[in-house]
């Protein structure tokens, strides 16, 4: 295990703690360097500003005429004085104080009523949204400035005047920005369920939109209160904000306009603190926007990276790697070496009979023929060459200074035509692992911190940019469970297809779209050539999901990661889908890795097993012996909780308890805690994936006897028939 974490805490105990330890907003500003150093600029700036009563300062307005226009570090003038003598030190500080009350406070009203109308408009709609919207439209339709100066124009100039200029021409800004994200979420279903509860549209408006558009608001006002200085310091600047003698940053500018040539720096101290405090505020505020943006609050403020980050000392797995002497087809047990260079060709066997696979025992197929005998089992799958080979994969997801273990030594591998389903809990780390073969976690926070992922002999995890661009969705490709949310809502299904196929193949379009054309036929979509002009939101789920295993299928891959793909899909619509993969794979010879938390649908799809566990796998082996009689504890729990139909009489459990936190694994077996088997040893040390009996491998030190029941477990009649029947509903 490679873990920092080793405490026993369970996850039931640490879900406020990990809350605690997510690094806070204040921790993630602070990483980030230019919005830290802005802060640090402006906190300076406001302590100056509120402490000027406090200062030893002169009178910001008193005249000196004898000592006009002294220089910089002038005795007691440090900044020297202005044309009428007064000491700039203290009209700065005094004139800064100004100009930040009147720019945030502008901002504050601009915010708040800016945003109460784009509220009110976006959930309202209809007429409500013509009538205000319009009307914003009408203020912006004027240069703001222009529309400031009639504002001051008909209110008289002043400084109170200025601000409420600045805070209305700011209103349409805020008004469409909150609109723009209200309306969306006015049709979301969390307002519907808030609705139907029989809240009022002002208390689902406080209650359910306004936490959502808060961080907009924030960031809206954090990224344009500089402006708002400025348009204050602009209107003082032409007389119409501060009144002499009151000193703030514009008209101070203005004081210096007339002597910039002999006294230039009356102007530019203004102007520079003027730039000081703008800048700083907006290098704050785009620190302020990453750190709210909830996608990147794990630790960075960098943007996901182009793949996985892969640790410089990433940890590698020894050819006596844990469980290297495991059955060779144990799903995430042990392999043999990686071939060197090129492997076979896929589905072709190793003629020298040397292969590393070669005298593999039989796995894939004859599993599945052991189960009923369906016809078209691959058997080249049994000695050819794995086309994935993983050996002790592991993932972490650094987050500030905790280590998150997702793939924790992962082993699997999968050959040409073998369909291997990857079972375990939500959270066990399924998808982790699926991902991180193509580099798909998201870096930051993510980092394959060790083991190699083989690719037919070639570790990926090596492999330059170049070569897993043309791997994904070529030779591997990846069908995910929404395919509403993976297919681009704008685009054709049939473009999206052409574009899958071209992004890969030197065709012509029109000769892809022949191919897509054709890969809709081939996953069985009536009316292929008219779909192809559908949108996505325009098909059935089922039909979106055939779409999504057409694109997968569209550059003859040799890999296809499915990712819980029937998940969406009501049981018939799932029947359909898992037929048609499966009778693809078999067709195609396309070696299929399958993310599941059904039983149900592992029985019907897969040859063998891998289930995971706190991100190892803890059981592998044939799917019926699996199904059928599973040497782990966790598997037969989670066998268990899977109902069989005709047995409405036989008892339904859950796995009691949680997993343990990712960053606090606990010594020993992961499970322990949550295991009607557990003894005291099981809590020490490390556990290996060891051979149990047929082709099972489990890491476990208690494990279950063929037909042994679990203790207070439910072991439905006959032991071991608990094997879920492939109709059943998950759990
Ligand atoms: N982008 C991320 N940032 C931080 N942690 C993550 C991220 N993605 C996943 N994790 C964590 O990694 C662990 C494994 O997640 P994963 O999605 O692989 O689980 P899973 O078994 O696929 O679950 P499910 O069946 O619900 O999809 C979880 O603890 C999860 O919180």
């Amino acid at each position: 295990m490679s873990g920092a974490a080793t405490t026993s805490d369970t996850g039931a105990g640490t879900s406020g703690k990990e809350r605690r330890e997510r690094p806070s907003t204040f921790a993630l500003i602070l990483n980030n360097r230019l919005a830290a150093a802005g802060l640090a600029v402006l906190g300076l700036i406001v302590l100056a500003a509120v402490a000027a009563p406090i200062l030893p300062l002169a009178d910001p307005n008193a005249t000196d005429p004898a000592n006009r226009l002294a220089p910089l570090l002038s005795e007691g003038h440090l900044l020297g004085t202005d044309a009428l003598g007064r000491d700039m030190l203290s009209r700065l500080v005094w004139g800064t104080r100004v100009s930040l009350v009147v720019g945030f406070s502008a901002s504050l009203i601009a915010a708040l009523f800016g945003s109460a109308i784009g509220l009110v408009a976006g959930y309202a709609g209809g007429r409500s949204d013509q009538i205000l919207m319009r009307l914003i439209d009408l203020m912006m339709a004027f240069p703001y400035i222009l529309l400031a100066l009639a504002i001051v124009a008909i209110l008289g100039p002043g400084l109170v005047n200025a601000l409420y200029a600045i805070a209305i021409v700011n209103v349409p800004f805020f008004a469409r920005n909150i609109r723009g994200i209200t309306v969306g979420l006015a049709r979301r279903e969390f307002v519907d369920a808030a609705r139907l509860s029989g809240k009022g549209p002002l208390t689902i408006l406080w209650s359910d939109m306004l936490p959502n558009v808060l961080p907009t608001i924030v960031i809206t006002l954090s990224t344009t209160v500089g402006w708002m200085i400025l348009e204050t310091a602009g209107l003082s600047f032409l007389g119409l904000g501060a009144q002499p003698p009151q000193a703030d940053l514009g008209s101070m500018l203005g004081d210096g306009r007339k002597v910039m040539f002999t006294a230039p720096t009356i102007s530019l101290v203004p102007g520079l603190m003027i730039f000081l405090i703008v800048m700083s505020i907006n290098l704050l505020g785009d620190g302020i926007r990453d750190a709210l943006d909830p996608r990147l609050r794990s630790g960075a403020l960098a943007r996901p990276s182009f793949r996985t980050k892969v640790a410089k000392g990433r940890r590698m797995p020894g050819e006596d790697v844990e469980g290297a002497d495991l059955p060779a087809d144990a799903g995430g047990g042990v392999h043999p070496p990686l071939p060197a260079g090129n492997s076979p060709a896929r589905g072709e066997i190793d003629g020298s009979g040397t292969s590393a696979a070669a005298d593999l025992p039989p796995c894939g197929g004859d599993a599945r023929q052991g189960r009923g005998g369906l016809p078209g089992t691959n058997t080249s799958s049994q000695t050819a060459t794995p086309v994935l080979a993983v050996r002790g994969l592991e993932t972490e997801f650094h987050m500030g200074s905790e280590v998150y273990h997702a793939s924790n030594g992962v082993d699997l591998t999968i050959r040409p035509g073998e369909c291997l389903g990857l079972v375990g809990e939500s959270g066990s780390g399924k998808s982790v692992t699926a991902m991180s073969l193509m580099g798909l976690v998201p870096s930051p926070p993510g980092v394959i911190a060790g083991g190699r992922v083989g690719f037919k002999g070639e570790d990926l995890a090596d492999a330059p940019d170049k070569r897993i661009r043309a791997l994904r969705g070529g030779a591997v490709s990846h069908v995910f469970q929404d395919p509403l949310a993976t297919l681009h809502p704008l685009f054709s299904v049939g473009d999206q297809i052409v574009e899958a196929i071209r992004a890969h193949q030197p065709l012509f379009k029109r000769a892809a779209e022949t191919k897509a054309r054709e890969l809709l036929d081939l996953v069985r979509i009536p009316n292929a050539a008219q779909r192809m002009k559908a949108l996505p939101h325009e098909l059935s789920g089922g039909l979106r999901q055939r779409v999504s295993i057409a694109m997968a299928l569209a550059n003859d891959p040799e890999l296809i990661i499915a990712d819980e793909p029937t998940t969406a899909l009501d049981v018939t619509v799932q029947a359909e889908v898992l037929r048609l993969l499966d009778t693809l794979r078999r067709e195609r010879d396309t070696a299929v890795l399958f993310i599941t938390h059904d039983f149900g649908v592992v029985s019907e799809i897969a040859d063998r097993v891998a289930v995971m566990y706190a991100g190892r796998i803890v059981e592998t082996g044939a799917t019926d012996e699996i199904l059928t009689d599973p040497a782990h504890p966790y598997t037969r729990m989670l066998i268990d909780c899977v109902p069989v139909m005709g047995e409405p009489e036989r008892r339904l459990d859950a796995v009691p308890g949680r997993p343990p936190a990712a960053n606090r694994l606990p010594p020993g077996c992961a499970f322990a805690d949550r295991c009607p088997r557990v003894e005291a040893d099981c809590r020490k040390g490390e556990i290996g994936l060891e051979d149990e009996r047929g082709s099972l491998a489990a890491r476990c030190l208690h494990p279950l006897a063929p037909g042994e029941a679990l203790a207070g477990g439910p072991i439905p009649d006959g032991a071991g028939s608990g094997r879920p029947s492939g109709r059943e509903v998950s759990p």
